[in-house]
């Protein structure tokens, strides 16, 4: 079994907030992060796909193709856009890592039709959420 793994990046504002948490309670958990006017961030995406080698390409799959699946299906969703707001797909969504990479992997999973393995979000240089989809 061999693991390819394609790394992006984007850059998006988000504010983290709970609609189901008081104001004081959203201040005392998200704190700086709670500020109505946002933040950013430079995120680096990475997506693993698994499987063997295609023995006439080589290939578990063309990267090539697993950039433009990414492109469409997630970064140009999110690119240069305010995730709290922009984002149709994320709408009702807290914009935190654990919660972006469990809906990145929704958008991805039927593209990669049985291969995609881990998906990794880095939202800071020290912070960052891995998942690798529901629990069978
Ligand atoms: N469970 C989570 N907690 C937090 C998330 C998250 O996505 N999941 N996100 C944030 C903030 O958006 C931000 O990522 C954290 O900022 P900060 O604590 O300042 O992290 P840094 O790596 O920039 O800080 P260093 O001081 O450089 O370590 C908060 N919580
Ligand atoms: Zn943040």
């Amino acid at each position: 079994m061999v693991y390819l793994t394609r790394r992006v990046t984007f850059s998006a504002a988000h504010r983290l907030w709970s609609e189901y948490l008081s104001e004081d309670e959203n201040y005392n958990v998200y704190d700086k992060c709670a500020n109505p006017h946002g933040h950013g961030h430079n995120y680096i995406l990475e997506v693993t796909v698994r499987g063997e080698p295609e023995p006439t390409t080589g290939m578990v799959l063309n990267l090539t193709d697993m950039k433009r699946i990414i492109n469409e299906r997630v970064v140009d969703g999110v690119d240069h856009k305010h995730l709290n707001y922009d984002v149709a797909w994320l709408e009702g969504v807290i914009p935190t890592a654990e919660m972006l990479v469990i809906k990145f992997w929704e958008r991805l999973a039927p593209a990669f039709e049985g291969r995609l393995y881990e998906i990794t979000l880095h939202e800071t240089e020290n912070n960052y959420a891995s998942y690798r989809g529901p629990e069978a």
